[in-house]
């Protein structure tokens, strides 16, 4: 059971409202000017990775008192749990249990009383050897030829991790084209199947339940258009996989439990990048690169499970979350990757935060008072310098923003690398320490404007600055250190849910769609106008049909 204290009613949280008070007074500059020491003091390092957080809006006392928080609220009990294979997915009576899908230590993880690292083994040995297989070429299709494109389907947390993953280190992958297959629109599996040979493709049919809409219906349409260009029904064998834990509807479906690679309900969704869901990555950058990924993420598990809160990356980045957000009132968190390989790397996250941490009934079942996960969204730097940025420097909202950049580059081209990370150091240093008027007024002075035209042009070209920053340094990416990364903002979405006493694995918020979805397709059968709900949703069912 995970602790249920009200962190809004702690005496750390008391005393943070105070010092908020004297800290919104200071700005950055302020605060870099006071203490000459700030970026050692608020800066880790973990295995290849630089936490830059002195840009933050924070001074010493006001870590320790987050510290304090954290203290209050027991978090060091809750990461216990976790690792402990406690259920703290209460509502779903599950495990939380992502940590052994890549505990590379194989000490023992017990779920009732069975070591599950037995199993995580199995498959992970048995994805070594399909994904081998099928890279090597020795794995034939049903006419002979070797495989050379992997369709995976799937939704949600059955996509956006491979998908992110194996973008981000596209540097490191083989000959296989991969593809992904999500939407329920037709458009996305139609336009795959056009650039694919039945002959030569494997499809992954990826989805925890095996029951998701999307992914059973265009699951059915690869598998017809397969059927339909020559391929036997015992064909499928060699041309389908699932990645599943429901081994009775995988076998309905017509794969062979031979071609499934099992995990199990302890295995969240938007956490399963690590386990059977994982294939696309494997088939795509090899097993071994797989394993690393892996090892990066075991490495930042038992940084998250031992270091003290003081030096614990995760930790940090969650209480300076926590700051901006029940403090300072901000209500969107950026992530700006300055790599283009990780482009998906916030749309990734998106699904990973949102979905644990969009809660508002906290974990005694009453409505909180507080707020809580954020929006999360970004793009990869320049691009978003030349789209939204301008919001984030002069705008009137408060957006704590994470940059994120490789200190090397997978692909040195002349001087493209030192032109990004100039942008990337400076984008933070300006979002920092803005440019006062009298920097302004210099400056339209030797651009030889009269003092009239600078008493006009100058408050728009002001940055008032203060504005908080993260910079993740990173020295490359690899499979290790991409791994450690993802674990890390894995574990930060973790800490908050502990503060904000919310249940951060589950996510019912995602039913009342899919239910009304369902009761709303048998009424798109006829045309019969439909008067059963609301004017609005009756006026644009009737419409559609009209014009369908
Ligand atoms: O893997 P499945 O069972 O198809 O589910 C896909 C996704 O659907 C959700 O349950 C809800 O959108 C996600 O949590 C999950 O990642």
């Amino acid at each position: 059971m995970l602790p249920t204290i009200n962190f809004t009613e702690t005496e750390a949280y008391k005393y943070l409202t105070d010092h908020f008070i004297d800290i919104n007074e200071k700005s950055l500059k302020d605060l870099f000017a006071e203490d000459e020491t700030r970026f050692e003091k608020f800066s880790l390092v973990f295995e290849d990775i630089l936490i830059d957080y002195s840009k933050n809006r924070i001074n010493d006392t006001t870590m320790a008192l987050l510290i304090q928080l954290a203290r209050e609220c027991k978090l060091d009990e809750a990461i216990k749990a976790m690792f402990n294979g406690d259920k703290i997915n209460q509502t779903e009576g599950r495990q939380v249990l992502h940590t052994a899908l890549r505990n590379q230590s194989n000490t023992p993880v017990l779920v009732e009383g069975k070591n599950v690292m037995d199993e995580v083994n199995r498959v992970l040995a048995k994805m070594e050897k399909f994904s081998a297989e099928i890279i090597s070429g020795s794995w034939k299709g049903y006419t002979g030829k070797t495989i050379t494109d992997v369709v995976n389907i799937g939704i949600g947390g059955s996509d956006l991790g491979p998908v992110m993953v194996t973008e981000a280190l596209k540097a490191y992958k083989n000959h296989l084209n991969m593809h992904f297959v999500s939407n329920i629109d037709g458009t996305h599996i139609a336009e795959t199947l056009k650039k694919v040979n039945p002959e030569t493709t494997l499809f992954l049919i990826a989805s925890k339940t095996f029951t998701t809409q999307e992914t059973m219906t265009n699951a059915n349409s690869a598998k017809d258009w397969f059927l339909n260009s020559g391929a036997k029904q015992a064909d499928v064998a060699k041309h389908f996989a699932a990645l599943s834990t429901n081994a009775k509807d995988v076998s309905a479906f017509g794969i062979d439990t031979e071609n499934m690679f099992e995990f199990w309900d302890w295995v969240g969704g938007r956490y399963s990048l690590w386990s059977a869901i994982g294939l696309p990555i494997a088939l795509s950058i090899g097993y071994d690169n797989f394993k690393q990924l892996l090892a990066g993420a075991h490495a930042a598990d038992e940084h998250f499970e031992t270091a003290e809160f003081e030096i614990n990356v995760p930790v940090i980045l969650a209480l300076i979350g926590i700051w901006y957000i029940n403090f300072f009132d901000a209500e969107t968190q950026a992530i700006l990757p300055y790599d283009q390989y990780m482009h998906r790397f916030a749309a990734y996250f998106q699904q990973g935060d949102m979905e644990s941490n969009g809660k508002h009934v906290d974990r005694n079942g009453n409505d909180v008072t507080y707020e809580t996960g954020p929006i999360i969204w970004g793009e990869p730097g320049t691009n978003g310098q030349h789209a939204f940025y301008q919001l984030i420097h002069q705008g009137t909202r408060l957006i704590p923003c994470d940059f994120i950049a490789p200190a090397q580059s997978l692909n040195p081209l002349g001087n493209h690398h030192p032109i990004l990370l100039s942008n990337f150091f400076a984008q933070t240093e300006a979002l920092m320490n803005g440019k006062t008027k009298e920097q302004v007024t210099e400056e339209l002075k030797k651009e030889g404007k009269t003092a009239e035209e600078i008493e006009k042009l100058a408050p728009f070209k002001v940055f008032e600055g203060n504005r908080p920053t993260n910079s993740i340094l990173l020295k490359k990416v690899t499979p290790f250190s991409l791994g450690s990364l993802i674990a890390i903002y894995e574990h930060k979405i973790f800490v908050q849910g502990i503060i904000w006493n919310i249940f951060s694995f589950d996510q019912w918020g995602v039913e009342l769609g899919k239910q009304l979805a369902k009761s709303i397709l048998p009424e798109l059968e006829d045309d019969q106008e439909v008067a059963t709900h609301d004017g609005s949703t009756n006026g644009l069912i009737n419409q559609y049909k009209s014009w369908r």
